[in-house]
């Protein structure tokens, strides 16, 4: 078994807040680079296997990995039966993620989420309940999950988001136009939504799940890019199959070649099914040996999760208190 070195946890406290990344522009869509890239299936999957098994954090290091997973968490909640009351105890929760105490034992007092995720009626509340913390609200957009309704309704959406608030907004992408090789009007509709978003941040989801091949997900990868998006993520958390490691490969080296290729980083975001601290370790690792130190910052990865904090914050109260609590304790997280 090998062992993942990376920053103590006082490193991460100072590199906290991150440095600023100039916004990927985009660029005009280069058929004949879309058109190459290819995926080995067989390759991808073997290489995303050898991951969870072997990827262990010495202990020391441990709490910093949590602490660096919890700053790129967007704390997300996309339910029908979403209220302003509960939207406040999940805006609570992303301005103190882990019990006072236990932050203060680790060195990091004023830790917090990367960005609270909600649908555009819950952007009003949220805004609120932020006020003052810096957290950014992000909103999920376009029809979101499915994207099927009229497109300049999806464009509307977005306007509507921003002008309430949202500083990120989360668009899904037409899985129709991939599957059925339209990249001219998937650029189009990538590079609609970016302009829409004006000032705001946004992350494509390409809905992996519902792509068909590896191949198809690096071709929506490069094309969003191409369009300008800030971030790729994989999934809305609704589809059958949400982020995986696989997935994650895929979408990182088409993120690698953009930026070899242009000097834009652009963000990454694994979101659906992701709960527990040791696949967010595994993924933290993945980043750091495919993209590098500088994305394990919140301004270039983030999780798109609803229940990984509560296991997090249980494992960095066993490491400060040598003891875990009921996971009962840690609702809305
Ligand atoms: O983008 C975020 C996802 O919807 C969250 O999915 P999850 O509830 O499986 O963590």
């Amino acid at each position: 078994m090998t062992t993942t070195q990376t920053t103590a946890t006082t490193d991460l406290a100072t590199q906290l807040p991150q440095a600023v990344e100039p916004r990927n522009p985009g660029m005009p869509l280069d058929m004949d680079w879309v058109m190459r890239a290819r995926a080995n299936r067989s390759a991808i999957e073997r290489r995303a296997a050898t991951l969870p098994g072997r990827r262990s954090v010495k202990k020391d290091h441990q709490a910093a990995w949590m602490a660096r997973a919890i700053s790129c968490i967007d704390l997300t909640t996309l339910a029908g039966d979403d209220t302003p009351g509960r939207v406040a105890r999940l805006c609570a929760k992303a301005k103190q993620p882990v019990r006072a105490d236990i932050l203060e034992a680790i060195g990091l007092p004023g830790l917090t989420v990367g960005a609270v995720c909600v649908y555009h009626d819950m952007i009003a509340p949220a805004v609120s309940a932020l006020q003052g913390s810096g957290i950014p609200v992000a909103a999920v957009s376009t029809g979101f999950p499915a994207g099927l309704s009229p497109f300049a309704l999806r464009v509307a959406e977005i306007g509507e988001s921003v002008k309430a608030g949202a500083r990120e907004i989360d668009i899904v992408i037409s899985r129709r136009k991939v599957l059925t090789g339209d990249w001219q009007g998937l650029y189009e509709e990538m590079r609609a939504f970016r302009e829409a978003c004006g000032e705001a941040h946004v992350k494509a989801i390409l809905a992996t799940g519902e792509l068909g091949t590896l191949q198809n997900v690096a071709r929506a990868s490069l094309v969003c890019m191409m369009a300008g998006a800030d971030f790729i993520k994989t999934s809305t958390g609704k589809e059958g199959v949400n982020a995986t490691l696989p997935v994650s490969l895929v979408m990182m080296r088409a993120i690698r070649e953009y930026y070899a290729r242009t000097g834009y980083r652009v963000g990454y975001k694994p979101a659906g099914g992701i709960s527990k601290a040791k696949d967010a370790a595994t993924y933290l690792a993945l980043v750091k040996e495919e993209l590098g130190d500088r994305w394990l910052r919140p301004d270039l990865f983030r999780f798109g999760a609803s229940s990984l904090l509560g296991d997090i914050e249980r494992q960095l109260e066993h490491h400060v208190t040598g003891a875990y609590s009921a996971s009962w304790r840690h609702a809305l997280a």
